[in-house]
């Protein structure tokens, strides 16, 4: 027999050729679940006289999105215990939940900023509006706590129009002040029964409290959220919205570095990218940049000194080219940088603060080089772009992908789901049951060709002490 031959069946003893798999729905809550006697109406797009809809136009329970889409039919079971998820997908229902003459919806932002922030708003608001005729929506400022401490602000069409083309958030926004019965009763309050909530992993985990409560309270209140974090730290989605423009704002600082470190004998360019626990802008932006000699990040921890250090690298690239750029993520090495300040290792929110590991590690490799190289030049040009990757007005794709992302969240909140995120699944719109989503993390996997790719494009060493 030749043992190199392919393999003719997988696990299962399925052939190759052919082969089924055994997919589970996720079910996403619904408002019916816990009001079994609210009764659905025909949407308004039906009399929409921009829309002509089909029987295709519209999703129903049936359309769903499998969540993984790569297998090794030789190691994988697909027909039985692990189960293969898939997702509604994301889009216009026939059947409404609500009559939207008596919707008042309420859209927050919360966390830091991110390219597109104001294109949801505006979708959302355009949506809700032209798309089902909602009469009253407004705006929650600055954050969580704007819902029990602040006059929300009326929104309407003319109001947004050119939201997409500003960075930042016009609703402004804030870390900390999650108070869960202050938020829902204020909700309640204001009679609000449509909540959309644009944030990250915190804020997510905060929309899952919310949803909730609403639900123990048995309210007629849809909640979406719509992940939003520059750092693409969400998991089960492709990306999150703002992340490629940021990718695309580091190229400038990275080509700044590396003009700087040609420019000067022995010159290094260290640039600093935001990437709190993961490292995908620095990684990404390395990879398009094609400038970089070194990347850093959380995912994969490194050293300075000795055999395989990068002391020992930068050496010899030093020797090599004359000069090198170093990207580093802000959470990388923050275990190597002596910490004193023990007072401010929070922030609002509860995300560690972390020390500055660029302006560190520029002072380490100046000792570095001056314990070394005592008598030859040397220079070390540190930017950090921190604030100018995020707060920028998103690019092309990232406002599409806004639009689309808005346009299912009102999809799904008019069809009665609730506790749902929208993304995108292998490149289609989806609906995530929130707690589902609100646990997971999208860590750079250094184990795959990606960082591979990185290691090759750099050839730094991957810092595994021997
Ligand atoms: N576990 C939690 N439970 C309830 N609320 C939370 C929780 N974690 C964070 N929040 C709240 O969510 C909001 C945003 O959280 P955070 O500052 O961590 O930003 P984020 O949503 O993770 O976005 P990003 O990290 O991309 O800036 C804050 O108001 C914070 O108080
Ligand atoms: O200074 P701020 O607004 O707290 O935000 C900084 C953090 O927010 C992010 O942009 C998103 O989490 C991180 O990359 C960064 O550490
Ligand atoms: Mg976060």
């Amino acid at each position: 027999m030749n043992e190199n031959a392919p393999p003719k069946t997988h696990q299962d003893g399925q052939p190759l050729e052919s082969f089924t798999i055994n997919a589970t729905l996720v079910r996403l809550p619904h408002l019916t679940d816990y009001l079994p006697h609210l009764k659905p109406q025909t949407t308004p797009l039906e009399s929409n006289h921009f829309y002509h809809p089909s029987d295709e136009f519209y999703l129903s329970h049936s359309d769903v999105i499998i969540r993984r889409t790569i297998y090794d039919l030789s190691t994988t079971s697909l027909s039985s215990s692990s189960p293969h998820l898939s997702y509604p997908r994301a889009g216009p229902r026939k059947q409404i939940f609500y009559n939207p003459q008596n919707v008042r919806a309420a859209i927050v932002t919360c966390g830091g900023l991110c390219p597109g922030l104001n294109t949801v708003i505006r979708e959302l608001v355009v949506g809700l509006s032209e798309e089902y005729g909602v009469p009253e929506i407004f705006g929650i400022k600055a954050g969580y706590r704007g819902f029990y401490s602040m006059d929300p602000v009326k929104l309407d069409v003319k109001m947004v129009h050119n939201w997409h083309k500003r960075g930042g958030t016009v609703l402004e926004t804030s870390r900390g002040g999650f108070d869960l019965h202050k938020i829902v009763n204020a909700i309640e309050e204001h009679g609000y029964n449509q909540v959309y909530i644009i944030g990250g992993d915190g804020t997510l985990r905060g929309a899952v409290k919310i949803f909730n409560e609403i639900r123990h309270r048995k309210l007629h209140i849809g909640v979406a959220a719509i992940p939003k974090t520059v750092d693409n730290d969400v998991g089960i989605i492709d990306r999150s919205f703002g992340f490629q423009t940021a990718v695309e704002k580091a190229q400038q600082a990275i080509s700044a570095a590396h003009v700087e470190a040609e420019s000067a004998p022995n010159g290094i360019g260290l640039v600093k990218l935001m990437g709190r626990t993961t490292g995908h802008i620095a990684l990404n932006a390395t990879l398009s940049s094609r400038d970089v000699d070194c990347c850093l990040i959380p995912e994969n921890p490194f050293y300075l000194e000795g055999k395989g250090g990068l002391f020992e690298f930068l050496d010899e690239r030093l020797a090599q080219n004359g000069h090198a750029v170093v990207v580093v993520a802000e959470g990388a090495g923050q275990d190597m940088i002596p910490r004193t300040d023990a007072a401010s290792q929070k922030d609002e929110s509860g995300n560690p603060v972390f020390l500055d590991v660029g302006v560190w590690l520029k002072g380490e490799l100046k000792r570095w080089w001056e314990r070394d190289h005592k008598d030859e030049l040397f220079t070390v040009k540190y930017i950090d772009p921190t604030y100018m990757i995020r707060a920028v007005t998103a690019n092309a794709t990232d406002n599409l992908y806004c639009t689309l992302l808005a346009h299912s969240a009102i999809h799904g909140v008019m069809a009665g789901y609730t506790g749902f995120v929208a993304g995108p699944i292998n490149g289609n719109y989806a609906y995530i049951p929130m707690d589902e989503i609100s646990v997971t993390k999208n860590e750079v996997n250094t184990k795959d060709h990606n960082w591979a790719w990185v290691r090759s494009v750099t050839t730094q060493p991957d810092f595994v002490r021997s």
